[in-house]
């Protein structure tokens, strides 16, 4: 058997995801993202295919770049209108029984003492099935309407995220001790004051004296995503992720993303295998190659060329409007997703992306490769991926949905499975256990997090 490959369902509580202008294609039901039976039944279906998890996204504006107007975006649905996906949660963790929820939350329009809670929340009534994409945002359309006049500069709000992990570690792992909850019904004691303990933060950014409001959750500590990939996202990701997700168009720019953050993770006192690497990919699969291509040719004919533009312009914070569709693009530093530029100008020296050619990559599953072919080619591909660039796992984006996902569930993971490559069931337990091993329900000793664990309590002892 390979190195078991880790796949999550890339989604978004939103029209088209990824791929703009796809939601008119006659087969796709995105649209259907309003009704709750068609996530109760997408996390059915990915419980059949025994993914490990749905990794919902989200942002908090409108893509409002491209032409300097959102037009293009709420014309062509590009992640827009775009629902909550936190309220998704509980109705498909109901219908299931082993997936895992990767929720994306923004820490910059957020108090700690919010997200600690309903995280923990999340993480009670799931079982411990809850994981938190820690983002800090991109869009200025976000930022100015949560009151602020436009964003706060890239690297500083990596330093706000760093200092809100602090505060909701000490919320998670340090406020209530492992026996705090005796829910005594003789003595009437439901918990014992002694042992939940005020956490006391004042920081640069934040101040919460009290203690978490929510006793104990499975994991306590949700699973923790990230994605950040530029120098300063990397450093973040490196300290505090558990998941990292990344995405290039070619393997080899993969590969190096993958190998500056293993070395940072070990610079952290971590091991750098700790850190669980997905990559987004996209298959269109067939039941023959011939089958796949034509699927192929026909959705490349209802992609949106406005709709690309404006999900590039949004990730790059660069207008594309005023570019002629030849022009290559240059690197420019940018207060939007830095890494987004970045993988597309200075990572392949030997590659000049054409703003027409990045439009066409983009408009197909985002900023990741495109595979196309008959189960086993696609099996292929992603077994090649894993070899070539160190990645642990994908991020599956659709092309359809939830045909794609059917497509996937029904033709290439029965092939993985055969292969060894993926698993056949699931382990029992919390989300952690399911991707660390069993009894692996807490950070592990090696995480920053694992610092705070009885912190109180021992400052109470001293
Ligand atoms: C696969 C993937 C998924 C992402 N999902 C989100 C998301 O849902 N919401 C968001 O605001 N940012 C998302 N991002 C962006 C990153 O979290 C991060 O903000 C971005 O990469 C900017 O950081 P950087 O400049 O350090 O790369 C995603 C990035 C990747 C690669």
């Amino acid at each position: 058997m390979g190195k078991r490959i880790y796949l999550n369902a890339f989604d978004m509580n939103t029209v088209g995801h990824q791929s703009p202008g796809l939601w008119s294609h006659p087969e796709d039901q995105s649209e259907r993202y309003r009704d709750l039976d068609y996530w109760v039944e997408l996390a059915r279906l990915l419980e059949k295919g025994k993914f490990d998890g749905i990794f919902l996204a989200d942002v908090l504006g409108f893509y409002d770049v491209h032409n300097g107007s959102k037009n293009a975006a709420v014309e062509q649905a590009v992640q827009a209108p775009a629902n909550d996906p936190l309220l998704l949660i509980s109705a498909m963790a109901n219908a299931t029984e082993h997936l895992g929820f990767g929720l994306t939350y923004s820490l910059t329009y957020e108090q700690p003492y919010m997200l600690a809670r309903r995280f923990s929340t999340l993480d009670h009534l799931t079982k411990g099935r809850i994981a938190w994409n820690i983002v800090s945002s991109y869009l200025e359309s976000a930022a100015k309407n949560f009151g602020l006049e436009g964003q706060i500069p890239h690297d500083k709000r990596y330093d706000i995220a760093d200092e809100f992990l602090d505060v909701t570690y000490k919320l998670w792992e340090g406020s209530w001790e492992d026996d705090a909850v005796v829910r005594d019904k003789e003595r009437k004691v439901y918990t014992d004051p002694s042992k939940v303990h005020d956490i006391n933060h004042e920081g640069e950014f934040f101040k919460v004296p009290g203690a978490h409001l929510c006793e104990p959750s499975p994991q306590r500590t949700p699973v923790l995503y990230q994605a950040g990939a530029s120098p300063r996202g990397r450093e973040f990701a490196a300290k505090h992720a558990e998941c990292v997700f990344t995405a290039g168009p070619t393997a080899n720019i993969v590969k190096k993303g993958v190998a500056d953050l293993r070395e940072r993770t070990k610079n952290h006192g971590r091991n750098p295998e700790d850190v669980i690497v997905y990559t987004v990919f996209t298959p269109i699969v067939g039941k023959t190659e011939e089958e796949a291509q034509k699927k192929y040719e026909e959705i490349k004919s209802y992609v949106s060329y406005e709709g690309a533009l404006a999900l590039l312009s949004g990730w790059t914070g660069i207008d594309f409007s005023g570019y002629d569709p030849d022009q290559t693009l240059e690197y420019i530093e940018s207060n939007a997703i830095q890494s987004a530029v970045e993988v597309f100008t200075k990572a392949d020296p030997n590659h000049k992306w054409t703003v027409r050619e990045l439009a066409t990559f983009v408009g197909i599953g985002g900023r990741g490769p495109v595979a196309v072919g008959s189960p086993e080619q696609i099996a292929d591909q992603l077994e090649y991926w894993v070899e070539e660039t160190g990645v642990d796992g994908f991020n599956l984006a659709y092309t359809l949905a939830p045909g794609s996902f059917e497509d996937f569930v029904e033709l290439v993971i029965p092939i993985l499975q055969e292969r060894g490559l993926v698993q056949t069931d699931y382990e029992e337990g919390t989300y952690r256990e399911k991707l660390y091993g069993k009894g692996q329900n807490h950070l592990k000793e090696s995480h920053p997090g694992f610092a705070y664990k009885n912190l109180y309590q021992q400052v109470k002892g001293v």
